[in-house]
């Protein structure tokens, strides 16, 4: 994230106020005071700092942060926030902030350094294992509709206002959420949407922010490299429906984590179903979708929008959407629920949602004029292959589908990722996603151990082609007419990362390059 993106101003802060606010031991160098210091800023990375900051020397899975202490220094760091472990690798005189866990008061202290910024926007939350990005999206637009000015965080970009710039995550590091929403808050922006991931819960990066209300979508098979079981993984989720964070939730409870979610957690909840007819009968959603009045199929040009009745505490209404897919249906009925429990008129969160046209590489079409569809989707989770290749899936046609698997992530999707294609699709060529430190084809190897688990004659014909040029490449040449392709897993991204480098890719680039190869050029 550009520096450059810290508030314009700041009113700077005691380092006693912060010791105080953390909790911490204050410490100060072996000569002088720390009395009359004041933070101006605070990074937890030694490579960003700016004179006057708190550094926050954090405790990491690779190294820690107090051994870049003298770097941070030197940059014009005032002082060190760490934990015991870390102060006793730090041999410099430097005034330190001593607590168990840095991380916890790292969201705290940042907003406190940036003069609580959340407090000045209406800021909102979303999060669940798929959806987060378009559900943002929606909210975005709903509000701008309302005539807010807008700031959002997500996975696909971070956009301040007008200003857009990629997003290195799906949620920041503490200092920069808070820098980032000052910084709006500073530019007259007046309502955010943010994505919260599972790891900025379970890392605390949003501690300390303060949200009118928050939004789940769904759980499911994801992550579980990071948090060991899905018990832990729904257990991070949970913590963004407390208190602390929002004082309202609005939670999809079309599966099970969210219907526990809904029934324990400790704040005022409006429930949501896409599909209430599936719900059990004692479930009575506060908002649901009716009936779906119009979606049409996946053309090879157009986007398939839909209409539907919905209702909720305001009554029925009718939602025109965009977007296809029945999934999508239920993100923006999430959105228009949140948008009106905030105080958004729901004529403005309507039209808002309606305007969105789509969202990068999410059931994108790439449109060469060819006759069949080409869809670049950012599925990369077994429920989000099996609930997207379902909605795409052509009535007469065939589904052919291009997937592989992210290397250094959760390697025990892969086989459901595997089986979900090889069950769902009628040709299925595995190819590498982001091996990243991986070999490429030993994550193919594990997608293909699943492929058994579905029974024959429902079986995919599968291909292994590793580069993923060619797997696209092969994909078209292999469409007729009629015929859909779904290239899955990397949506929106500009690179494929091998081996620690990041090479230029875009699937939709690919695909367009490969249309063009077989004589199609629009
Ligand atoms: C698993 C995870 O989230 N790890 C995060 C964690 O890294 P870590 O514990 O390994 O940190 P480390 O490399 O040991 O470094 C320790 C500390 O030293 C600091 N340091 C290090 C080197 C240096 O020269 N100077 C310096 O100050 C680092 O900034 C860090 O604070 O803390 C780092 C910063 O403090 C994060 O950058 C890092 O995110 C890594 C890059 C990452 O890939 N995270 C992904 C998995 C992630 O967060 N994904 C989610 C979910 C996506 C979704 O499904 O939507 C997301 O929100 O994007
Ligand atoms: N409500 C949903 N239920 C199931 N699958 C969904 C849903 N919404 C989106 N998807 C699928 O998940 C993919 C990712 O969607 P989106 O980017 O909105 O999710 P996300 O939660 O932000 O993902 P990430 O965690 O990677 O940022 C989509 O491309 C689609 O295939
Ligand atoms: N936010 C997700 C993105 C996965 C995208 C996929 N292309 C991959 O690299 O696995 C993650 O970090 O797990
Ligand atoms: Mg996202």
């Amino acid at each position: 994230m550009p520096d450059t993106l810290r508030p314009a101003r700041v009113d700077p802060v005691p380092l006693a106020t912060l010791a105080a606010l953390a909790r911490a031991e204050l410490r100060g160098p072996a000569a002088g005071s720390t009395a009359g210091i004041l933070i101006c800023g605070v990074t937890h990375d030694s490579r960003r700092v700016q004179p006057g900051d708190l550094f926050a020397a954090l405790p990491g899975a690779h190294t820690h942060g107090a051994r870049y202490v003298a770097d941070a220094v030197t940059a014009g760091a005032v002082a060190v926030l760490t934990d015991p472990a870390g102060a006793s690798l730090i041999n410099r005189e430097v005034p330190l902030l001593i607590c168990a866990d840095p991380r916890k008061t790292l969201g705290p202290v940042a907003a406190a350094i940036y003069g609580h910024p959340a407090r000045a926007l209406v800021t909102l939350g979303v999060t669940g294992t798929n959806g987060k990005t378009t559900t943002v999206f929606f909210l975005d637009a709903g509000l701008r509709a309302a005539g807010h000015r807008t700031g959002l965080l997500g996975t696909v970009m971070t956009r301040l206002g007008e200003r857009t710039v990629p997003s290195a995550r799906t949620t920041p590091e503490a200092p920069d959420i808070q820098a980032l929403l000052a910084r709006m808050r500073d530019d007259g922006i007046t309502a955010a949407a943010m994505e919260v991931s599972s790891h900025a819960l379970a890392l605390h990066r949003v501690d300390g922010t303060g949200f009118a209300c928050v939004g789940f979508t769904n759980l499911s098979h994801d992550h579980l490299d990071f948090h060991g079981d899905m018990e832990n993984y729904f257990a991070a989720k949970a913590r963004l429906f407390r208190p602390d964070f929002a004082p309202k939730a609005v939670i999809v409870v079309d599966d099970e984590y969210g219907r526990r979610l809904a029934d324990t957690a400790p704040i005022a909840v409006r429930t949501v179903s896409g599909r209430p007819e599936h719900l059990p009968p004692d479930r009575r959603p506060d908002w649901r979708v009716v009936a779906v009045r119009a979606a049409a199929a996946v053309s090879p040009t157009r986007p398939a929008g839909q209409v539907a009745t919905v209702a909720g505490p305001i009554g029925e209404v009718e939602l025109s959407l965009q977007l296809p897919g029945r999934f999508n249906l239920t993100n923006a009925l999430l959105a228009l629920a949140i948008l009106v429990e905030v105080g958004i008129p729901v004529e403005a969160a309507r039209a808002g949602i309606g305007d969105l046209a789509g969202v990068p590489g999410r059931l994108e079409l790439v449109d060469a004029g060819q006759p069949f569809a080409v869809l670049v989707d950012y599925a990369h989770t077994p429920e989000a292959v099996a609930t997207v290749a379902r909605e795409v899936r052509p009535d007469r046609g065939r589904l052919i589908i291009v997937i592989g698997c992210g290397g250094d992530r959760d390697p025990s999707k892969r086989p459901a990722m595997g089986a979900a294609a090889a069950e769902l699709a009628d040709l299925a060529i595995f190819t590498s996603d982001n091996p990243r430190s991986e070999d490429p084809e030993e994550i193919v190897a594990a997608m293909l151990t699943g492929v058994p688990a579905v029974t024959a004659d429902r079986r995919a014909e599968i291909r292994v082609e590793l580069d993923r040029h060619e797997a696209i490449k092969d994909a078209i040449q292999a469409a007729r007419p009629g015929d859909v392709v779904l290239i899955a897993g990397k949506g929106h991204e500009q690179g494929q990362e091998i081996g620690g480098v990041v090479h230029p890719f875009d699937d939709r680039l690919a695909a367009r390059d490969a249309l063009r190869s077989c004589g199609w050029a629009a």
